[in-house]
């Protein structure tokens, strides 16, 4: 192994393995920190996916230092902390305190933070998150049910979340290419520990911070950061492969989509499906608080469905989300609905499903525990950040595409299913 990757969600990690494996490394995707014993292979880089994204901090942190750990006694020369493109975080992070504590375990005297994401229309300029062409506080995102984002100033929302010194290094350097980067990592470095946000509008700036950061012991961003990271490796004659498959050979069986992300992207992929004609079922956390949707009406409405990919879907837009989590409470809301999600998942799987479409971090980050995949081979790019994968060491294996909530043209549920054989 080379290259090690601690991912705070689900999605977010088999985003960044795409990413990995796209740019020509063999990768791997693990769900938790494997055991000691567990045997990487010849993967050249290993993703390790958690689900601490809105975990408390001191719990973030721990299972991040756990997975760093295990990723460089495995060999990693270099750590990724990836994060969410659109910097999700909670009130106390956990950005800043997971990146705070890996630089401490790595001695790294400066890391990075950089979430643009061009290809997914994420752009970071003068330390300010831009979603298409909104700030990320305009955008759907100072909605999001579990992390909402109000301040697009990415300088100031991480120096909110550590005591490190949060600088920038703006698009003038990082237009100047790799040694003009370079320089102001030295330069910062001289100051001391530091964390630098750093402006990328487009991929070439990208490969020219990835080439930058060859020597950084710790590089933290959304995938987008990774995509110049393999070409160092190539460089130094440690890597030849390249790129992601076509297509996936997925083992036999029947399909189903699973939408637990309230997202713009997902919603528009949910009215594009039920519009086409797909069997669509939708489930709503109050109606699981009070028993009324359960996983054996969800299972039934399923199986009535026919052989062609039923939908189940707790999207809703904001207002009725914010109804629900008054009720309920946030959290509780969550994880009614990710509880059914994985326990209809389960039982499916026992019922010879075997082509899974979930949509959501928390809720692809559920489901996947709740069926026990422990690592995933990283499969074609259905949409950019969004792969079919499939579960390794299973005694049924299966295929997942693990939609990121914002990602994936408004088709994406119908046109996935072509890239299985
Ligand atoms: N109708 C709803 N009301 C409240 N919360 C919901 C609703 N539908 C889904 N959720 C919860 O919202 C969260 C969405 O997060 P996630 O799955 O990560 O989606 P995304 O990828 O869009 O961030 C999950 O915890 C999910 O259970
Ligand atoms: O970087 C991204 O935007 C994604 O890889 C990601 O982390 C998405 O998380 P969810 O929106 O929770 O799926």
């Amino acid at each position: 192994m080379l290259l090690g990757a601690v991912a705070d969600d689900l999605t977010g990690a088999t985003d960044l393995a795409l990413m990995l494996a796209r740019e020509g490394m063999k990768t791997v995707q693990v769900v938790g920190t494997p055991p000691a014993t567990f045997d990487p292979g010849e993967a050249e880089a290993v993703v390790v996916a958690l689900k601490s994204r809105t975990i408390p901090a001191g719990e973030a942190v721990a299972l991040s230092l756990e997975a760093a750990r295990w990723l460089r006694a495995h060999g990693a020369r270099q750590i990724i902390f990836k994060y969410c493109s659109t910097f999700d975080s909670t009130a106390e992070g956990n950005i800043g305190p997971v990146a705070e504590a890996l630089m401490g375990e790595l001695g790294a005297a400066v890391t990075i933070a950089c979430p643009a994401f061009p290809a997914n229309k994420r752009t970071v300029y003068r330390g300010h998150l831009f979603v298409g062409d909104l700030l990320l506080s305009d955008s759907p995102m100072k909605d999001h049910p579990l992390t909402p984002m109000r301040d697009a100033n990415l300088v100031r929302v991480l120096q909110a979340q550590t005591s490190v010194p949060v600088g920038l290094v703006a698009r003038e350097t990082v237009a100047k290419g790799p040694d003009a980067i370079r320089a102001a990592f030295a330069a910062a470095e001289a100051e001391g520990p530091r964390m630098l946000i750093v402006d990328a509008i487009e991929d070439d700036d990208l490969r020219a911070i990835g080439e930058a950061a060859a020597g950084l012991p710790l590089i933290t961003g959304g995938s987008g950061i990774a995509i110049g990271l393999p070409a160092n490796f190539r460089r130094a004659g440690l890597i030849e492969g390249s790129g992601a498959p076509a297509r996936l050979a997925a083992p036999a069986g029947r399909p189903v989509v699973l939408a637990g992300s309230c997202s713009a992207a997902t919603r528009r992929q949910v009215a594009a499906a039920i519009d086409a004609g797909m069997p669509a079922l939708k489930v709503d956390p109050l109606a699981i608080a009070e028993g009324t949707d359960t996983a054996g009406t969800v299972l039934a409405f399923i199986e009535a469905a026919g052989e062609g990919p039923a939908l189940v879907y707790a999207s809703d837009e904001p207002a009725a989300v914010a109804r629900a989590q008054e009720k309920l409470g946030r959290e509780r809301a969550g994880e009614l609905v990710e509880h059914l999600f994985a326990a209809v998942a389960t039982s499916l799987r026992d019922r010879g499903y075997t082509r899974f479409l979930v949509a959501g971090g928390e809720t692809s980050g559920a489901v996947v525990q709740a069926l026990g995949v422990a690592a995933l081979a990283i499969g074609p790019e259905i949409d950019p950040g969004v792969p079919w994968t499939l579960s390794l060491g299973d005694a049924k294996p299966v295929a997942l595409a693990l939609k990121s909530g914002n990602f994936g043209a408004d088709d994406f549920f119908l046109k996935a299913w072509s890239f299985l054989e």
